[in-house]
């Protein structure tokens, strides 16, 4: 990957990174087309399913695996180059260094149903920003605080990459695309798909709250671990007069389904 990655720079060409981890669909596709979109001349897609991230009852051993058809869906939409490292080059033998963030960003959310999480993701990223050093990367807003965090760490660290926020890909129903709605059964997809339908309404000033966290319930989802608003840019309680966003987890047995919309 750095040999090919230099020669691109010695070229004078701009680099984009994509990080993944894997089982692609449109949602990660979209995610290349922005990057180019935005002046990347080559784009490098990196495919790693990153233990440091999952808890110890999370889905790291079933996370689904599909490099063949992830490797030609990339040919597809024209991306230059697969990075699949593996864990021994992300965690070489006695690594001890992870970066840690703080502050309102991760002060709950994610984090409190997560914990250890977004250390996980800002310490394999930071990596993955350092081997490749793109100029531009992309992350989905359908993770949305992961995507603040991403920008944080970027300026925090002095990275010098662009973090290009990428809107979310839907169905034709509205569910946000993600690679774990491959565990939902066919009748779980339906209630699935309520659930932007309430963000919706609540990002339109339709509904309350509360209202919404009662309709999710009554839609069949088993737990709503979230339902709120937010300030779009510190994640801190909404204040009048700024850019606020609605964000959501609900669960369908042991799938955690995320959204979020900014608010009208
Ligand atoms: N529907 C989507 N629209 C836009 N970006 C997406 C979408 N789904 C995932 N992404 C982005 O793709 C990148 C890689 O995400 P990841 O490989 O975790 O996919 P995922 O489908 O979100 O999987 P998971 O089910 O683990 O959440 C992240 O930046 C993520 O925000
Ligand atoms: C950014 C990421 C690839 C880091 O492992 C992951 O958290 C994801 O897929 O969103
Ligand atoms: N899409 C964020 C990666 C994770 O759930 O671990």
């Amino acid at each position: 990957m750095r040999k090919v990655v230099a020669g691109w720079r010695a070229a004078g060409k701009t680099v984009g990174l994509v990080p993944t981890m894997g089982a692609l669909h449109a949602g990660h596709l979209s995610l290349v087309e922005a990057t180019r979109k935005a002046g990347a001349d080559h784009v490098v897609v990196s495919i790693f399913v990153n233990p440091t991230q999952f808890g110890p009852n999370e889905d790291l051993s079933k996370y689904p695996r599909q490099e063949a058809l992830d490797l030609e869906r990339l040919g597809e939409v024209g991306a230059d180059l697969a990075y699949l490292p593996t864990v021994g080059e992300i965690y070489p033998d006695g690594f001890a260094t992870m970066v840690v963030p703080s502050g309102t960003i991760v002060a709950d959310l994610e984090a409190t149903f997560r914990p250890g999480h977004f250390a996980g993701v800002a310490t394999v990223v930071a990596k993955l920003l350092i081997q490749v050093a793109p100029d531009i990367a992309a992350f989905g807003e359908k993770d949305y605080q992961q995507l603040l965090v991403m920008r944080r760490m970027a300026r925090d660290l002095d990275i010098p990459c662009r973090i290009l926020p990428v809107p979310t890909v839907r169905d034709d129903h509205g569910l946000a695309l993600s690679s774990r709605n491959a565990y939902l059964t066919p009748e779980q997809l339906a209630v699935a798909r309520r659930l932007n339908k309430v963000l919706g309404e609540i990002a339109r000033g339709l509904m309350h709250v509360e209202e919404g966290n009662a309709r999710l319930l009554q839609a069949g989802f088993d737990a709503v671990d979230y339902l709120g608003l937010r300030d779009a840019e510190t994640l801190d309680a909404p204040v009048e007069g700024r850019a606020r966003r609605v964000l959501a987890v609900a669960r369908l047995g042991s799938v955690r389904l995320l959204d979020n919309m900014a608010v009208d």
